[in-house]
């Protein structure tokens, strides 16, 4: 278990160094969202139609991935866990704040059948796979501040189940951040970032006060994510 949470705290440490980089980034400023209609869905909007367009495979956005029935089952399975540990707010450098986080390698039947619907949806037949589920809650008034996923430790593919509330995921390319799309990512929907979405780009979840998606407030409760991630290749 310390092995594992190890993985983890690596993988925040390797966010924090993007952001750093990212703050003496030259390239131009944020521009406005795209006029044109979104290609994949009323859930993806970005700076540009055509960057939408050619990260349409890479970035997957799948609501109510799950039912509300399978909600409450890994909510039962997680919360008695969850409920030990305290949310942490007071570490400036972490690239989440408030937020309490756990991994899972075994489950009970009925969320074992949940996370292989996710694998097989996310990731191809022969990928190897992150033994450990990575589960992150985050409090109300947690938020995840842009960051790439550790290379060493992470694959090209990252899957999460969204839980208890919905979310805008930002991604924003690493070296011109006026390239960038938002993804509402409902409560019970998968989202998938592979690839280029997955490398180029940083990936954070919008606070409730920044949590707007094409002009509408998307308020943010309590967010725990169950997130399913390949091995390096
Ligand atoms: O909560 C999520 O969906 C994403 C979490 C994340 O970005 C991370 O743990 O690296
Ligand atoms: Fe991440
Ligand atoms: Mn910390």
């Amino acid at each position: 278990m310390k092995a594992l949470l190890t993985v983890i705290k690596r993988i925040h440490r390797a966010a924090v160094c993007t952001r750093r980089q990212l703050r003496s980034s030259s390239c131009a400023r944020r521009s406005g969202p795209c006029p044109s209609p979104e290609p994949h869905g009323a859930l993806v909007t970005g700076s540009s139609w055509e960057l939408v367009q050619r990260l349409r495979t890479q970035v997957e956005v799948r609501p109510a991935f799950i039912t509300e029935e399978e909600e409450t089952a890994l909510l039962r399975e997680l919360e008695p866990g969850l409920r030990k540990k305290r949310y942490e707010f007071d570490h400036w450098d972490d690239a989440i704040h408030g937020y309490r986080e756990t991994e899972r390698v075994t489950w009970a039947p009925a969320c074992e059948e949940i996370l292989d619907r996710v694998r097989a949806a996310a990731f191809p037949a022969d990928s190897p796979l992150l033994g450990p589920v990575h589960v992150l809650d985050l409090d109300k008034a947690g938020y995840i501040k842009p960051h790439v996923d550790s290379v060493k430790f992470c694959g090209s593919t990252i899957a999460g189940l969204c839980l208890l509330s919905d979310s805008i995921m930002r991604l924003v390319k690493e070296d011109c951040s006026k390239e960038w799309l938002d993804l509402l990512l409902p409560r019970r929907s998968l989202y998938v970032l592979r690839d280029e979405a997955r490398y180029k780009f940083t990936h954070e979840i919008l606070k409730d006060e920044e949590s707007v998606f094409k002009g509408q407030k998307v308020p943010r409760q309590r967010r725990v994510s169950v997130i399913c991630r390949n091995l390096p290749a």
